[in-house]
């Protein structure tokens, strides 16, 4: 199958969207980018020939280009009419953030369309979800892969897969799994500090900047993007984890904003306030330095105890996770056959050209697959 030609749909080009199109354009052998979506405007290569195929390098300009059909926002069920009638088989890369795409997959999936995505809602979501997108895949035969899910593109879920297809016994995952709350409390409470410290809330912004945050950067403070990342490594390790609101989750969240609606105005107005609560974060690490320690977000999954965990704690400065350094991630693998000394994966964990890199390298894999 790999000489045949396989058509590329792309939705979200944002931070890991950008960059994945910058990626895509320099393959060899690049598959046809047939559509491509932001939350507004849809190009699409026209039909029935479905070529000229969108230039990945140069999609800002091609809307304008006449060969190209631009459209509003398509719903799923267009977006899988129209992959499904390409002259091959098709790939939808998602770049969003959004549920009701995810919620999708199992859609896209039956009608043979693979999909590779960052998005984390659709695995991390409903039990029955995840159940019904791997029995989707295998009905409409396609593909798909989420590396970027957790831990941006370090081999995080190829690891924990390969642990388990392989026989070991995966008895505990534990570590960071936020790059932005690394990089937060890396800044924020370093192990050793030169200079003023810096405020919670400006080092917040600077997270947000950087392209390490959620869109909504309230989902990695609540904690549930966390908790959503220990949702799919504890399925992948074989615990039936009903949701990620299964387990109780840290909320770094001051209780004065937790009722801010989830719209980008609610945004603008939690980044404008969330100064004036820097006081509380600083209170924390306060308490850490009395101890001789420092303050740090991390989760972890007790397989046997079938117990997941999502908060804050207290490391000595000596430990590996408090010396941490920018937006990186560490999670450790306790398996039977690595015994006491975990597998330990460990790299930056968020950022628009990590996170493009997981899945681009997840598009490889699906076109030698496919
Ligand atoms: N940033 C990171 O470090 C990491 C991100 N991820 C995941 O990658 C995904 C993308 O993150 P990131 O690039 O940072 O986010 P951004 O906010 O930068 O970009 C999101 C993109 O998705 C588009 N979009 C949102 N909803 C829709 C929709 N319904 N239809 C079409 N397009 C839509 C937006 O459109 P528009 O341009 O019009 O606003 C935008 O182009 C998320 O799921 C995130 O969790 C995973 C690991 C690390
Ligand atoms: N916002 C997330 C991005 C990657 O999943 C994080 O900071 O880890
Ligand atoms: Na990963």
């Amino acid at each position: 199958m790999a000489s045949q030609q396989i058509y590329l749909g792309v939705i979200g080009v944002g931070g890991v969207g950008t960059a994945f199109l910058q990626q895509l354009s320099k393959l060899p052998n690049a598959p046809s980018l047939i559509l491509l979506a932001r939350s507004s405007q849809t190009l699409l290569a026209p039909t029935p020939s479905y070529s000229p195929a969108i230039p990945a390098a140069d999609w800002a300009t091609a809307s304008s280009a006449p060969s190209i059909t631009t459209s509003g926002t398509l719903s799923p069920a267009e977006v899988i009419s129209y992959l499904s009638s390409a002259p091959g088989r098709s790939v939808l890369v998602d770049n969003t953030s959004d549920p009701k795409l995810a919620s999708a997959y199992p859609d896209f999936l039956k009608a043979g369309i693979s999909i590779v995505t960052p998005n984390k809602k659709a695995f991390s979501s409903d039990l029955l979800l995840w159940k019904d997108i791997f029995a989707s895949a295998a009905a409409g035969k396609a593909l798909v892969y989420h590396e970027s899910t957790v831990g941006a593109g370090l081999p995080v879920l190829s690891t924990l897969r390969d642990l388990v297809a392989t026989g070991d016994e995966v008895t505990r995952i534990e570590g960071v799994f936020s790059g932005t709350l690394s990089f937060l409390f890396n800044t924020f409470a370093p192990v050793s500090a030169s200079g003023p410290s810096a405020n919670w809330s400006d080092v917040v912004s600077q997270a947000k900047e950087l392209g390490y945050t959620e869109p909504d950067p309230r989902d990695d403070l609540n904690g549930m993007d966390v908790a959503r990342k220990l949702t799919i490594l504890a399925r992948i390790a074989g615990l039936e984890v009903e949701s990620p609101d299964s387990f109780p989750i840290e909320s770094l969240i001051p209780a004065e904003l937790a009722s801010l609606p989830a719209t980008s105005e609610g945004v603008t107005e939690f980044m404008t306030r969330l100064h004036e609560f820097d006081g509380q974060m600083a209170t924390l690490k306060e308490e850490a330095e009395k101890a001789g320690k420092v303050v740090r977000y991390v989760g972890s999954v007790d397989v046997g105890k079938k117990e997941v965990k999502v908060g804050l704690q207290q490391f000595p400065k000596d430990s590996a996770i408090a010396g941490l350094k920018g937006s990186d991630n560490i999670i450790s693998f306790y398996t039977k056959r690595y015994g006491s000394n975990p597998l330990i994966v460990q790299g930056a964990g968020a950022g628009g050209d990590v996170t493009a890199m997981g899945v681009t390298a997840d598009l490889i894999k699906v076109l030698e697959r496919l």
